[in-house]
Formats: structure tokens, C-alpha cells, sequence
């Protein structure tokens, strides 16, 4: 039996996550019961009669932070209910950026609970005692931490053995890792008067894989050299590289 992904999650909007539990490859995911996803929401864990959650900053300014005592109820029962001693991980964008070697890393942990912020966020000694990890999916401010964490989610359910299926692990299997994907096509042949690459229609599978690669790798270079920085290109690779670019008219 693969091992499932557990993930608690803490947040005051846990209906969004519907979101990944009501669609697609997540949903498949969780139907087959290798993400299992549970919410707490800090507004349970509150005493008083307006069920408060959010607080005023020290040194005043604007905005409100999120109140201390249920948001930490909230962490430590998403922390005993998640179980096998999760890794907690607080979404902001003072996180370390997400990419997919993030992704890779994060998939070593079998078990999370992910501290979606709201308001201008959380008291920083929060952070020193009750977050493991800071992550961020980009340099720009949203309204919380929930489309952050589904962000997390999906990419790494998609790690998870079982969840996509031949065909899906068969078109990241020919994914280079580390590279941008190559263009694809569907009918109809000619689109706008625009007709689909010959190699596609050829049915020399061996030949459209090198195209494909081929294109992965002239995207890359025209688009986000940085990336073939860190790459270590295989004789092909490099060769198809090196023929892209000695086509590539500027
Ligand atoms: C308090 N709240 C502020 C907004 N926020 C983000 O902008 C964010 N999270 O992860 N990557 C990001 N970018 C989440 C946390």
C-alpha cells in the first residue's frame, strides 16, 4: 500500500479547500485515500461570545494579526490529529521560495500541517515555537494562506506513488526535471492556418521525443536560462541544445 500524504491544515476559511477535495487529480487523491485532508479552523478554539480570532498589533499600524491563543489551540490539535509527528509549515512570503526541488524536498514528510495566515499574519514567537518551515509560492502579498497551501498540496500530492495515473506519471516521466515543458497540439491539424509540426503527425515515437526534448531544452534557453545553470545535460541533451540554438533565428 503506497504511503498517503496526511495533511492538517489550520485555517479560518477551511471551506476553500474544497477546491482540491472537489476536483481533479486532488480529489481522485483523496478518494482513494492517499492525501487525506483535514481542517482546523482557530474560531473553534475560541471562548468568547464574538468568537474573536484576530488582534491588534503592538506598536500599532495598520491591519490586525491573527490572536494568539486560538491559533496556537488550533496548530497543537491539527498536530495531535495529523499524528506521526508532522512537519509544520508556515506559508508567507518571508518563506523560502517554492519550487520543485522544494517540492521534492517536502515530499520526504509524510505527514504535515500547514498554517494558512490570514490579516497581516502571525505573532513571530508563534513562528519561533510552533513553525518548523517558512514557505512562500512568490514574491507578491495575497489575502491569506489558503491558495498558498493548496499550492503546496497539489504539487505534492502529485509526488505521491498511485496518484497520477500511467498516463499522467508517463507525460512527467518525459519531462525533464529542471527544464520548461515543451508545446503541445491538439486537433485541428491547422489552426488559423498554422499546421501542427510534421514530427507529431509522423508516428516515429523515438523522433518525437527528441523533438520534444529539443524544445524543452531552446525554451529554457530563450526563456529562463538561469535554469540551464544548474542542469548537468546529457550528450543528447547538449547536442540537441546546441542544434536548437544554431537554427534559432533572432
Ligand atoms: C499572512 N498571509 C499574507 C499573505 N500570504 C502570502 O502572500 C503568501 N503565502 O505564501 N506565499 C505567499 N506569497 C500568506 C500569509
Amino acid at each position: 500500500m503506497a504511503q498517503a500524504l496526511q495533511v492538517g491544515v489550520v485555517s479560518l476559511f477551511p471551506d476553500m479547500f474544497q477546491a482540491i477535495t472537489e476536483y481533479g487529480v486532488t480529489r481522485r487523491a483523496v478518494e482513494q485515500q492517499l492525501l487525506q485532508l483535514h481542517t482546523w479552523n482557530p474560531r473553534d478554539f475560541t471562548h468568547d461570545k464574538h468568537r474573536t480570532v484576530d488582534d491588534r498589533p503592538y506598536g500599532g499600524g495598520p491591519g490586525m494579526l491573527m490572536m494568539v491563543e486560538p491559533l496556537r489551540a488550533a496548530i497543537a490539535a491539527a498536530k495531535e490529529g495529523v499524528g506521526d509527528n508532522p512537519r509544520v509549515i508556515y506559508l508567507s512570503p518571508q518563506g523560502k521560495k517554492l519550487d520543485q526541488q522544494g517540492v521534492q524536498y517536502l515530499s520526504q514528510f509524510s505527514s504535515l500541517v500547514l498554517v494558512a495566515g490570514r490579516y497581516e499574519g502571525i505573532d513571530e514567537r508563534v513562528i519561533e515555537a510552533d513553525i518548523d518551515e517558512e514557505w512562500s509560492i512568490g514574491d507578491f502579498v495575497l489575502s491569506g494562506g489558503e491558495l498558498p497551501a493548496m499550492v503546496m498540496i497539489d504539487a505534492l500530492a502529485r509526488q505521491v506513488p498511485g496518484v497520477l495515473g500511467h498516463q499522467d506519471s508517463a507525460a512527467e516521466d518525459s519531462f525533464v526535471a529542471g527544464l520548461l515543458d515543451c508545446p503541445h497540439y491538439t486537433r485541428p491539424e491547422t489552426l488559423d492556418g498554422k499546421k501542427v509540426p510534421s514530427v507529431l503527425l509522423s508516428g516515429n515515437h523515438d523522433k518525437i521525443r527528441q523533438w520534444r526534448l529539443q524544445q524543452a531544452l531552446g525554451r529554457t534557453w530563450l526563456r529562463r536560462p538561469e535554469l540551464l545553470t544548474d542542469l548537468a545535460l546529457t550528450d543528447e541533451q547538449q547536442r540537441l541544445l546546441d542544434e536548437f540554438k544554431a537554427n534559432y533565428q533572432l
